[in-house]
This record gives structure tokens, C-alpha cells and sequence, in this order.
């Protein structure tokens, strides 16, 4: 379904040429979530960019469904951490989230089953007619991620969408993202620093070196399908999980030296 295979990425410098990634190659399934942890800078934006067709990389490929990226594929709605620059503060939130909808060139009643759809699905159907700023940062990243839905993805690319928000207002947004992937049928990967928050959402977490960046690791998570933040964060195989993640990164955020990429 998404195909990257030997991702360069090389950003030119005033200081000498910065390599962000050196070699990536992973493919994702249809309907698959996976999530990709790594340390500080080890080039997650940077990936995500080269994806979803907003950046070109240096070599490597990237391709959906057998098509090569190389621009903003109709079919992909990307989800960014900073949801108060990503509204419009003056649209209200329906018109936000039918937005994109109008460059689809979609029938006014087809916008508006859309977004009604969207809106109950993320719990804000009674917001439509507000306004983001009259919305707490939780629900503002619900318009984000309705606007998102709308769009009808088959790839939705998700990038730390939830580090400025409180711990409950998190942890219900990840129940959501796993509602929402399983009714609708997407492909997601979950950007994340958090690797409790990788275990908890994916089925897979791939694991990324410091940079320049390869796959370090392919974290089959083999968790029960219905998650709950409770018990399933309480699960010995959870520990395990994390234990194993958690100590990949500290080992690729030591000085490479000595290390063969
Ligand atoms: N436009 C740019 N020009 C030059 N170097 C860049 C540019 N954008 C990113 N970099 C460098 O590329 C590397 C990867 O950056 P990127 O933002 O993709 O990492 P990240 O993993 O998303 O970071 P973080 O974990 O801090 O969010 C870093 O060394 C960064 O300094």
C-alpha cells in the first residue's frame, strides 16, 4: 500500500550538507497502523514530508497503492502536532473542515454529508457552528483530525498530533485514533516520541537510529486487538514491549561513533 524504499534525504547548508536520512525502507499494508518512534531529530518530520509529497527526497522512492509520490496525493490527509496554526481561526469549525473538500470539487450537499459524518465521529457535531478559538486545544485537534476524516484518506500520516495536549485529553484521542482507523478503514502512521503511546496505538512500531537515519527496528505488537487505556497499559507483554523499544532508542541516541550504520 505505501512503499518507501531507500529514502535519502540531504538538506543543502550554509555549514556543509546536513544528512537527515540515509537510508529508509519500510512498506505499510493496507489498513495497517503503525506507529515510528525515534530519537530527536532523527528525520520523523522530515520522512513524513517526503510522503506525503510536500518535499522530494534526495534518492529513494516513495509509492502509494504502486504510484509514485511526488506531490500531495489525492488520497493522503496529513494530521500535524500544531493544530492552533493548522485552523483557521476565522472559518467556523464545519467550514474548516470542508475546506479541502471544496479543492476535491465536491457538490455542496456531498461537503456538508462529509463533514457532518466527520464531526459526529470525532464527538464535535454540536461545534460545528463555533468558532476554534471557542474550542479547548483537545477539541481544536478533533477539528483537525475531522477535517482529516472528511477528506475520505485511504493513508492518513499523523505527526506527534497529540504532544500539546493534557495527559486525558491524550489518552482519549489515542482511544479515538484506533475507533477511527478501525470505521473507517484508513492506513495510518502514527508519528510519536512517546513510546508508551507506540505500544498503546500500533500494530507495528517501527523503531528509527539517530540520524543519518536507517529502520533500526520492526516491533510486531502482539497485543489484543481491543485496547484499553487501563488494562492493556498494565499487561506484563506491554512492559516487555516497551522495555525493548525504549532501549533501542537510548542506544541510537548515544554518539555514533564506533557504530556502523
Ligand atoms: N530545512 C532544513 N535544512 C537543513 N537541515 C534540516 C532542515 N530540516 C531539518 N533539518 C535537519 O534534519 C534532521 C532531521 O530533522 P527532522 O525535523 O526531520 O527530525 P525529527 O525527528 O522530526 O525531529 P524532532 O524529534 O525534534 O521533532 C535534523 O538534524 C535537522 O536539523
Amino acid at each position: 500500500m505505501l512503499d518507501v524504499t531507500g529514502m535519502q534525504k540531504i538538506y543543502p547548508g550554509q555549514h556543509g550538507e546536513v544528512e537527515a536520512i540515509r537510508d529508509l525502507t519500510f512498506s505499510l499494508d493496507d489498513g495497517e497502523l503503525a506507529c515510528l518512534v525515534g530519537p530527536s531529530g532523527c528525520g520523523k518530520t522530515t520522512l513524513l514530508k517526503c510522503i506525503a509529497g510536500l518535499m522530494r527526497p534526495t534518492s529513494g522512492t516513495v509509492e502509494l497503492a504502486g504510484n509514485a509520490v511526488t506531490g500531495p496525493p489525492p488520497d493522503m490527509a496529513v494530521v500535524f502536532q500544531e493544530y492552533g496554526r493548522s485552523l483557521f481561526p476565522w472559518l467556523r469549525v464545519r467550514d474548516n473542515v470542508e475546506l479541502p473538500l471544496k479543492e476535491k470539487r465536491l457538490a455542496k450537499q456531498r461537503r456538508r454529508e462529509l463533514s457532518d459524518e466527520a464531526l459526529e465521529a470525532v464527538g464535535l457535531h454540536k461545534f460545528a457552528g463555533a468558532y476554534p478559538w471557542q474550542l479547548s486545544g483537545g477539541m481544536q485537534q478533533r477539528v483537525a483530525i475531522a477535517r482529516a476524516i472528511a477528506y475520505e484518506p485511504r493513508v492518513m500520516l499523523m505527526d506527534e498530533p497529540f504532544a500539546a495536549v493534557d495527559a486525558q485529553t491524550r489518552a482519549d484521542l489515542e482511544d479515538l485514533i484506533r475507533t477511527l482507523w478501525k470505521r473507517f478503514n484508513m492506513t495510518v502512521l502514527f508519528v510519536t516520541h512517546d513510546i508508551d503511546e507506540a505500544v498503546y496505538l500500533g500494530q507495528r512500531v517501527l523503531v528509527m537510529s539517530s540520524s543519518p537515519t536507517i529502520i533500526q527496528d520492526d516491533v510486531p505488537v502482539d497485543l489484543a486487538d481491543e485496547r484499553d487505556q487501563i488494562s492493556t497499559r498494565g499487561e506484563h507483554r506491554f512492559a516487555e514491549l516497551r522495555s525493548r523499544i525504549y532501549a533501542e532508542i537510548r542506544n541510537a541516541s548515544q554518539p555514533a561513533a564506533g557504530k556502523t550504520a
